[in-house]
Formats: C-alpha cells, structure tokens, sequence
C-alpha cells in the first residue's frame, strides 16, 4: 500500500463546499443564494481510529462525507485521504477505501449475494486466497451464509446492509465510510452490525468513520465524535470530555433505613434530591467515586439499596444541538 504509516488517514484544512440553490422570489422571479453546506471544516484522522461524525439534520455530514470519497468536488480548503486528492485520484482512492451509504447500493439487484461478492474480486483485482479468507470471515461474523443465494432485491434491510459491510471490505480497505449504517435495522441486525464493526474497529488497521443518529452506535462505536452543525465543527473529542463538557455526571441513588441527615463530606460528591421523606437521595459524582460514596454511607450503617445511573448521552447531544454555533 501506498499510503505513509506516519501520514494522517484522513487530512482536511479549512474544507469548505458551497451550494448555489435558487428559491422561488414571486410568480416569476427566482432568487439565487449560497448555501455552506460545509463551512470550514479541519480535521486529522490517524489508522486505526473509530470517528463517529455526528450533528443534526443538514448538518453537513453527508456533503463532507462526499468529499471524503471523492463523489463531489470542494469549494475550498485542502483535503486528502490516504494520502491521495479524492476527486482527482478517485480511481486509486476506491482501492483504500470502503463505503457503505445507505442509498447507493455496490451490489446487483437482480443477482445471489454471493455473485455479488465474486464481481467485486474481479473488480478490485483481490487475490483469490485473500478475498477466500476475507469473506469467509464476514459470513462467520455477520451470519451471512442464509442468503449467500438469494438476490440483493430480495433480502431484507438488514440482510442487505450485512451484505454491503461485506462488499466494502472484501478489498481491505484502510479507511471504511459508513452513512448511518444502523438505520432502519431490526434490533438483531443493529446488533449484528455494530458487533462487527466494533470488533473490526478493536483490531486497529481500519479507519472507521461513520454519520448516525443513533446513540447506540455513539457509544458503542465512536471512540472519537466529531460533531458538525451548520457545516462548522462544535466538538471534537471523547465521549467522556463530552460528558465532561456538559457536565453530564454519574448518579448515585441510595435508598436509606433513617431519613437523610446531610452528612457525608467527599469531595466531588453533592447531594442532588432528597425525596421519599428524607428516605431516598441522589448523588452527583464529579469526582469521587460511587464506591467512596457507599463505603461513607455504610460507615454510618443507614444504607437500604444503591443505584448508579450512568449519564445521558442522550441529553449531552441534544443540549449540544442546542446550542448556538460558534
Ligand atoms: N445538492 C445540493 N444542493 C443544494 N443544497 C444541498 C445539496 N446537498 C446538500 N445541500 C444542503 O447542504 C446542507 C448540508 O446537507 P447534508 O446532506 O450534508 O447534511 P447532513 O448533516 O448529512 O443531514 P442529514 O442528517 O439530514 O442527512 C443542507 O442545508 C442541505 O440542504
């Protein structure tokens, strides 16, 4: 492979794509404007990284997931992907890269999956024992081997998106794209998939970079989320400094055999609600831990039951929509 082992994965400055769309202005005239879809965008991704890139509706995710692989031309700014200009170099670019975009299908409709797979060694010229080796791996993970016969338009979504996982990989690519692979899945494909690409992420070769809207997939699969809104990046850390930023803390409920007196004294540990007459309290942990807590409430021989609640990726990122782009 080509590509540098030193060089970023994937290198964007200031990346910016611009739509020019035009709205009707009276009976007949028509008004131009531009859109920024993507609005200065600057990122490095290192091998082996886990992106989840994530921001709400028109948020410009799917516009710069394009650019990424080289199916639109940016307006601006510099971007390179394993080391090559994705427009330009499109075709060498298809040999280190997998997509996986909901609405645009790599298999043939009317063929058996399997066929699918044997077009696409020829077409990416993947030597037999490795595309052998690779494919028997994803029937094994991804349970394939029920509909290795059938054609593409008759399987289900979920048997479809198994199958699209396995097309994109079958040449080992070095950075894998995927557009919110989980959607519309049933709860066993959901977990079928984000398995896999969590175990195929875990190993360390492959980029993963992948839009959802799915908190599962969030926490399951992005080691790294970049969030995007209004085409500029608001975010561009761990989940945990994400929970960080927010503020977002454990929770410890307890449940007490006399009415809480207000005594424990850690640091980082802060009562949040007394309820139940004085019987039940809730604790915020931004320090301390749930066990320091526990072992100060037994000392005084009151503690019934105890709880930890786990904080809210749910609220971080809806609060996180929320607020005003910088
Ligand atoms: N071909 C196009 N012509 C004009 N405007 C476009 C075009 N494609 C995208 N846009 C606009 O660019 C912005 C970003 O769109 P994009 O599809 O990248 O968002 P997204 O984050 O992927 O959204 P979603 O989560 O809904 O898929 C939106 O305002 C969208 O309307």
């Amino acid at each position: 492979m080509s590509v540098s082992e030193r060089e970023p994965v994937i290198h964007t400055a200031d990346l910016r794509k611009d739509f020019t769309v035009s709205t009707r202005a009276g009976l007949l005239r028509r008004t131009r404007r531009t859109v920024a879809a993507v609005d200065g965008v600057s990122l490095r991704v290192e091998r082996g990284e886990m992106v989840g890139y994530i921001g709400p509706n028109g948020a410009g995710k799917s516009t710069t997931l394009k650019m990424l692989t080289g199916v639109l031309m940016p307006s601006g700014g510099e971007l390179s992907v394993c080391g090559l200009r994705p427009v330009a170099q499109r075709t060498r670019l298809a040999r280190h890269i997998g997509v996986v975009f909901g609405q645009r299908s790599q298999l043939w409709w009317d063929l058996p999956l399997a066929e699918s797979f044997r077009l696409l060694r020829y077409i990416y010229r993947v030597p037999a024992a490795d595309h052998a080796s690779r494919l028997g791996e994803c029937r094994r993970l991804l349970d394939l081997d029920g509909f290795l016969d059938t054609p593409v338009r008759q399987l289900s979504l979920g048997q479809r998106m198994r199958g699209e996982i396995t097309a994109a990989l079958l040449h080992a690519p070095a950075v894998l794209f995927l557009d919110e692979p989980t959607i519309g899945l049933d709860v066993i494909s959901k977990q079928a998939v984000r398995a896999f690409l969590a175990d195929l992420g875990s190993r360390g070769d492959t980029t993963l970079m992948l839009t959802t809207h799915d908190l599962a997939d969030i926490e399951k699969l992005c080691r790294r989320l970049i969030v995007i809104d209004h085409g500029r990046v608001v975010h561009d850390g761990t989940l945990p400094e994400l929970h960080a930023r927010y503020d977002s803390r454990r929770r410890v409920v307890v449940d007490l055999d006399t009415p809480w007196t207000g005594r424990v004294e850690l640091p980082g540990v802060a009562p949040e609600a007394v309820e139940a007459d004085g019987y039940r309290v809730t604790f915020g942990l931004s320090g301390g831990t749930a066990g320091e807590l526990v072992a100060a409430l037994a000392r005084d021989g009151a503690l019934r039951d105890v709880s930890v609640l786990e904080p809210d990726i749910e609220d971080v990122v809806a609060r996180l929509y929320a607020e005003p782009t910088r």
